[in-house]
């Protein structure tokens, strides 16, 4: 892609208390899938890019673990996590759910957003979700809240305002040649996909059971000398799962192993397609107590 003067390139940032919409507005704004979702809170560790390319302009979308108040050591190295990112981008999103009103966690977000420099685009998600008279309220509650350069409703589901975001959202980023190439999804490296396939197959299912417990670490992606019998190149992929009790553990597990074989056939066949590899995935899982309080266990995952 050639850069004309008015092409537009640069950083967003989307925050938002948890289950405000984040993952699945990203994914809408990118056209594939690059971030989990769930019906449960907290659920993204990662800060997943997505790019979004259009003829004028490209954006790149951070997605948050949610900014909410730190509760636990891991909440407070998330909350640095987003505010260290929330410096360096060019423009912020901030996703308030139309079927919620605004509250508590919204004030503390907005009181955050306040002390940073960065524009900030207030969004109403979830519209599909409400009557009108409720998203004007909405809307009305949301100018109350603080300084927005915009506010803007959409539905990332109903596919409704998305292109009037990404215009508005285009209008605050610099003039700037293309960043990345075109075509380019997302910028993670393969480890943070991988740990984030693995993560997405073993929570179905079973996510009132072990909500915010399980952390995944790939330990190493290895290419074996000798291809696979159809050609592809073969890789060795070795996983470890995180749970903080022996009774979560039965439940990644399950009866005879049964459920963790699912959960690794699900995850291979979604890790071959992202790597374009055959894989020989090897999952272990392991009980590392409180590691969510545990400074050693939380650096070791990558927090
Ligand atoms: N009807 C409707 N539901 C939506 C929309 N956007 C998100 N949802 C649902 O709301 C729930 C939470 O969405 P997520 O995208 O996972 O929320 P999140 O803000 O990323 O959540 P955390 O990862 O917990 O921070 C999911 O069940 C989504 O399907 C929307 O535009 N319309």
């Amino acid at each position: 892609m050639t850069a004309t003067p008015e092409f537009r390139a640069g950083f967003v940032c989307i925050v938002g208390r948890p289950n405000a919409g984040k993952s699945t507005l990203t994914n809408a704004l990118v056209g594939q899938k690059v971030a989990i979702t769930s019906g449960r809170p907290q659920t993204t560790r990662h800060t997943v890019r997505g790019i979004v390319h259009r003829p004028d302009g490209q954006l790149i979308l951070v997605d948050t673990p949610g900014l909410h108040r730190p509760r636990t050591l891991l909440g407070e190295r998330l909350n640095e996590l987003v505010i260290g990112t929330l410096a360096e981008v060019d423009v912020i999103a901030f996703c308030m759910p139309a079927d919620q009103e605004v509250g508590p966690g919204d004030r503390f977000i907005a009181r955050q957003l306040a002390e940073a420099r960065t524009p900030v685009i207030a969004i109403a998600t979830k519209a599909d979700k409400v009557a009108p008279e409720r998203l004007a309220q909405h809307l009305l509650d949301i100018s109350e809240l603080g300084e927005w350069a915009d506010i803007v409703p959409v539905s990332a589901t109903k596919d409704y305002q998305l292109d009037v975001l990404i215009q508005v959202l285009l209008g605050h980023l610099p003039e700037s040649p293309p960043l990345y190439p075109d075509g380019e999804l997302t910028d993670e490296p393969d480890a943070v996909m991988v740990a984030e396939l693995v993560r997405e197959a073993a929570l179905e299912g079973v996510r009132d059971e072990l909500p915010h417990s399980l952390a995944v670490v790939v330990e190493e992606i290895v290419e074996r000398e000798k291809p696979h019998r159809d050609g592809r190149r073969m890789l060795d992929v070795r996983v470890e799962l995180y749970v903080e009790r022996d009774s979560q553990k039965a439940i990644v597990i399950g009866a005879k192993g049964a459920r963790l074989r699912d959960v690794g056939t699900k995850a291979r066949r979604g890790i071959e397609a992202l790597l374009g590899a055959a894989v020989y995935l090897d999952l272990h899982v392991r009980v590392a107590k409180d590691w969510q309080r545990d400074p050693k266990y939380l650096h070791r995952l990558g927090f």
